[in-house]
């Protein structure tokens, strides 16, 4: 009977506790072995479970069980999940995670060590939830070079914005009902202000590219400054606001990585993906565009990618996967953004419209105006395209000739 142990028993512990014993049947079959949960380590004690008497508050009880041979880590968070993750893969016990903070800081050497100890280090689950995307990026996809990736990774703000933008509801009830739904990250500043998309994107430029992506590289805007009347604009436009985390290869062999809000055209795949939905579009040299979507966060669907996760690692037992990339220790993979080109929508107020005009023409040559019914003192318009450095330039010099910038978000034509 093979052995596992699970730390953490918040939302996806006590969903990965729920699928297996849901599911050990045919589970087992698949893996070729019995298999049972022998601990749950958590820091509260949870009575009247059916599995209450697993519950353990001493980690050494784990990394000391020679019984004990794949471990799931879902507490979240970097101390003590780096150290107690390192310690199990070097007792020899594989690991699963869905700790996209643990894998975007650490991905790198904790592969190693795996490899080291000829366990294995896997965490579907860290990027997109319940859809499967890091094992057909890293197996059905390895005939292609991957030129590009580009989606909506965090499921609590594209839910926070289909519920504003649908529903009207405000942003503060938004985020409270993604909380009671378990999508958000225990500090939800991690979702709303895009670290969690920028940790899911290193992941998958990681592993895309083969070097390990920082997220200290990548530039990263959250959707706390987007209003209503951006909604209005961005419709006028005929597209969507979405939070949307890309990574393109560079010919230089560096990385242009970015995480942001973006404007996208209603006639995108990843226009009408809403609500806790996540997509991901990779783009490979020969596939053309493939797009994962799925729910991408919430207590099952990402226990059912753990679980799955938990039974590869049953049936690799004693072999380690190909699964790794460099470590990047300069932490210089990816180019730094102000040289990366772009496109904005920008929205401006105005005392005189003709003298905004002027200088948005002056400054930006030609744009689209965009309007919004009610909007007497204000506009928006769509720029060409330049480097972020002379759009940063640009808006600077409107500001200064009295023109105040009340929004700016890119726009893409994924
Ligand atoms: N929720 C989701 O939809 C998804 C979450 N993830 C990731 O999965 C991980 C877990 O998320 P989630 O389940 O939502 O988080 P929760 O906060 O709901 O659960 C974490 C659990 O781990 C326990 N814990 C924390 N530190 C320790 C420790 N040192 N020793 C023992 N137990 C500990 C917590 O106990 P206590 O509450 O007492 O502190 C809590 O019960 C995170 O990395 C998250 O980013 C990934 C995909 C989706
Ligand atoms: N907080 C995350 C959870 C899943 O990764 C999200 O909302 O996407």
């Amino acid at each position: 009977m093979l052995k596992i142990a699970v730390m953490g028993h918040g939302v996806v512990g006590s969903g990965v506790l729920e699928v297996f014993y849901k599911n050990r049947a045919a589970m087992e079959r698949k893996a070729g072995t019995e298999m049972d949960i022998k601990y749950v380590l958590d820091l509260r004690d949870f009575p009247g479970l059916p599995y209450s008497d697993k519950f353990i508050k001493d980690f050494e009880l784990i990394a000391n069980d020679p019984e004990i041979r794949v471990v799931v880590e879902v507490m979240g968070g970097l101390d003590p999940a780096f150290s107690y993750v390192k310690r199990c893969l070097e007792a020899g016990k594989s690991v699963v995670t869905s700790n996209k903070e643990l894998v975007a800081a650490k991905g790198a050497e904790l592969l190693r060590v795996a490899n080291e100890h000829d366990v294995n280090f896997f965490f579907e689950a860290s990027v997109g939830g319940g859809i499967p995307i890091i094992r057909p990026l890293h197996a059905c996809l390895v005939a292609n070079q991957i030129d590009e990736i580009a989606g909506i990774l965090n499921g609590t703000t594209n839910f926070i914005l289909t519920k504003m933008i649908r529903e009207g509801m405000s942003f503060d009830d938004a985020l409270a009902l993604a909380q009671q739904l378990g999508y958000a990250e225990r500090n939800p500043a991690a979702d709303v202000e895009g670290f969690d998309a920028c940790r899911k994107i290193c992941i998958l430029a990681s592993l895309a590219f083969g070097r390990h992506v920082y997220p200290e590289e990548v530039h990263t805007e959250g959707i706390t400054q987007l209003t209503l009347e951006d909604v209005e604009y961005a419709r006028a436009w005929g597209g969507v606001i979405k939070l949307i985390g890309r990574a393109k290869r560079l010919p230089s062999g560096k990385v242009e990585a970015m995480v942001s809000p973006a404007l996208v055209g209603n006639d995108s795949q990843l226009a009408s993906v809403d609500d806790v939905f996540n997509a991901v579009l990779v783009r490979g040299d020969a596939t053309g565009d493939v797009v994962f979507y799925g729910k991408g966060a919430g207590k099952l669907p990402t226990a059912s990618a753990v679980v799955a996760d938990v039974v590869d690692a049953v049936k690799a037992q004693h072999s380690s996967t190909s699964l790794r990339w460099e470590d990047n220790p300069a932490h210089d993979t990816v180019q730094g953004y102000f040289d990366n080109e772009v496109r904005m929508y920008v929205r401006i107020s105005y005392d005189n419209f003709d003298k905004a005009m002027r200088a948005v023409v002056d400054l930006f040559g030609g744009v689209k105006p965009l309007y919004r019914s009610g909007s007497e003192d204000e506009m928006a318009f769509i720029t060409g395209v330049c480097t972020e450095r002379e759009m940063t330039q640009r808006l600077d010099a409107l500001a200064a000739r009295g023109i105040p910038v009340l929004g700016k978000i890119r726009v893409l034509d994924y």
